[in-house]
């Protein structure tokens, strides 16, 4: 890491976390490669409940690595329980994570197929721990919602975000994003596969109880040509990288068992 901060750079990127964050060869790392014929079908998996009708986002950043859209977490008002859940879990945060063209980007891939993007909103067990912080650090501790982007007609509830992107180009530039409800970002099914795994960027916190999506959401190439122009780089930084390819590659499954709620 050469004394430089993570991130997907040649230095800084992936295969160099485990020098700073020596989780990163863990037995719980994510993302991974789904691969639907080796999943379980589990009947007994009830369906996952989302109650995101008391929304309200607050902001949306750039924190240099993703653009994140952050919530008011001191109530149960948005959460998710259910599905492979024992807690309700509150949504914290959600974003994204992109490639630089074409159809590479996503972090789970399915049975090798990659897709443009992939949303992550991120929730933590406020039934089990008292912060996010410490909720990120306990094996039980987080749950996070993946939903996969996929090239096509362009999504009309993604429009408010690619709109706002404009606001935070820059890293480290937040703005604030009210009563934004992340319930148009769902896909018709709520079919899932569901795995222990980790945080897919530093610190890798193997905390992480995954609900990958099977229905990705179909965006436009125009809408995921705005999040290509957000930079990793700050304002004052001479040197301007397109915040792009801000994914890690599929880690290995290490005995795991991937269930699905599906047949
Ligand atoms: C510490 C904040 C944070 C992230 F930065 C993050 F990238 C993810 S991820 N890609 O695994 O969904 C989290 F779950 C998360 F809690
Ligand atoms: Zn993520």
């Amino acid at each position: 890491m050469t004394g430089r901060h993570w991130g997907y750079g040649e230095e800084n990127g992936p295969d160099a976390w485990h020098k700073n964050y020596p989780i990163a060869h863990g037995n719980r790392q994510s993302p991974i490669d789904i691969v639907p014929e080796d999943t379980v079908y589990d009947a007994s998996l009830p369906p996952i409940f989302v109650s995101y009708d008391h929304c309200n986002s607050i902001n949306i950043c750039n924190n240099g690595h993703s653009v994140t859209v952050e919530f008011d977490d001191t109530d149960d008002k948005t959460v998710i329980r259910a599905g492979p859940l024992d807690n309700a879990y509150r949504l914290k945060q959600f974003h994204f994570h992109w490639g630089g063209k074409g159809s590479q980007g996503s972090e789970h891939t399915v049975r090798g197929k990659t897709y443009a993007s992939e949303l992550h909103l991120v929730h933590w067990n406020a039934d089990k721990y008292k912060t996010f912080g410490e909720a990120a650090a306990a094996p039980d501790g987080l749950a996070v919602l993946g939903v996969f982007l996929e090239i096509g007609d362009e999504h009309r509830g993604l429009h408010k975000i690619t709109d706002a992107l404009y606001m935070v180009k820059f890293k480290g530039r937040v703005a604030d994003f009210k009563g934004f409800n992340p319930k148009c970002l769902l896909p018709n099914s709520l079919h899932f596969w569901t795995y222990p795994g980790s945080l897919t960027t530093p610190p890798l916190h193997e905390s992480v109880t995954w609900i990958v999506l099977k229905e990705p959401i179909i965006v436009s190439e125009k809408q995921m040509g705005k999040f290509r122009m957000l930079l990793f780089s700050g304002e004052e930084e001479e040197s301007r990288k397109c915040m792009e390819n801000n994914f890690r590659p599929p880690q290995p499954l290490k005995g795991r068992k991937v269930l699905a709620s599906f047949d």
